[in-house]
């Protein structure tokens, strides 16, 4: 695989994320999030930051008035029990319907049968992009249980290549593998995102709020889902990478990558932006 951009593909690249950051900034368009419950302070914060409007919603009565108004659905089944499968499966139907793009996070999806069939009856509705860890792809694209450290990877998602393609290929998502290199394909085609720092690791829901940010950017750009997701990941990758400057550590780089993101002007965008064809 060739991983060299050429400076007009970088160019190119930069120009992309910033018009949908830009975008999201413009449009402030409304997320709503049925998520897990550690995930939801960093995931809002995230979308406010990035300039879209975060709803975390997920009471199954409110879902036919609801979701009908956001832009875009982000589920993530982090928190995961029964109760919580007919809201997720019922505004992933409706949202479908109506031609709204949707999210899915598949959390720690070899932990457990459960957690697995119901990731697997996710994917049957047709999510726009779905985006996990090496981990969660491999178990997703086999169908099967897999070594699990549970919500963390234990492979890289270099690793992955192969089986998010099939992935991609089998449900007709975008799908996203989030590592030191971040790859996404629609199953053709294979990206790679290099921005990040290696610390996001130590900060419990960095991966659930770079999902989210991947919903909003799609939300603005429904047409091209994989040059939103790869823009919502490298844009998110390199606040982390500014954020870092003036971080003292995970805590502090929670906070810094969040008033990064806020403050992400043209020329970090042009200058940082990394991202390449690997296919
Ligand atoms: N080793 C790494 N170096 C740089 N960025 C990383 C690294 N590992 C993860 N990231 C980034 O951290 C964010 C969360 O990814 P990840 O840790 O894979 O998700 P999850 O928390 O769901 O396991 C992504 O933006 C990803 O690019
Ligand atoms: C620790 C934990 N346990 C259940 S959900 C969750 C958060 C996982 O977040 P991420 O996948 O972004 O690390
Ligand atoms: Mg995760």
């Amino acid at each position: 695989m060739g991983e060299r951009a050429s400076e007009g593909e970088a160019r190119e690249w930069g120009a992309t994320a910033w018009r949908i950051l830009t975008a999201v900034r413009e449009r402030s368009p409304l997320i709503q999030c049925i998520t897990n419950y550690v995930s939801m302070d960093l995931m809002a914060n995230t979308l406010l930051a990035a300039g879209a409007s975060p709803a975390m919603l997920h009471c199954l009565q409110e879902i036919p008035d609801f979701t009908p108004h956001a832009q875009a659905l982000c589920i993530n089944v982090g928190t995961l029990s029964p109760d919580w499968i007919p809201s997720m499966k019922t505004a992933a139907e409706l949202a479908t319907r109506l031609g709204k793009p949707w999210v899915l996070d598949p959390v720690a999806a070899s932990a457990s049968e459960f957690r697995l069939r119901a990731c697997l009856d996710l994917v049957q509705l047709k999510p726009v992009v779905l985006r996990g860890n090496a981990s969660e792809i491999l178990a997703l694209s086999n169908a099967s249980l897999g070594p699990s450290k549970g919500v963390d990877s234990s492979h890289r998602s270099v690793d992955a290549v192969e089986a998010a393609k099939s992935l991609a290929q089998g449900s007709g998502s975008v799908i996203a593998v989030s590592g030191a290199v971040d790859i996404i394909t629609d199953g053709q085609r294979v990206v790679g995102v290099k921005n990040g720092v290696a610390m996001l690791q130590k900060i419990t829901a960095a991966g659930c709020a770079v999902t989210a940010l991947i919903a909003a950017f799609v939300a603005v750009d429904p047409l091209h889902a994989l040059e939103a997701t790869a823009s919502a990941l490298s844009i998110f990758g390199l606040a982390a990478e500014m954020g870092m400057d003036m971080a003292r550590g995970p805590a502090s780089l929670r906070i810094h990558l969040i008033d990064s993101l806020h403050g992400l002007d043209q020329a970090a965008v042009f200058s940082r932006v990394s991202i390449t064809s690997m296919s």
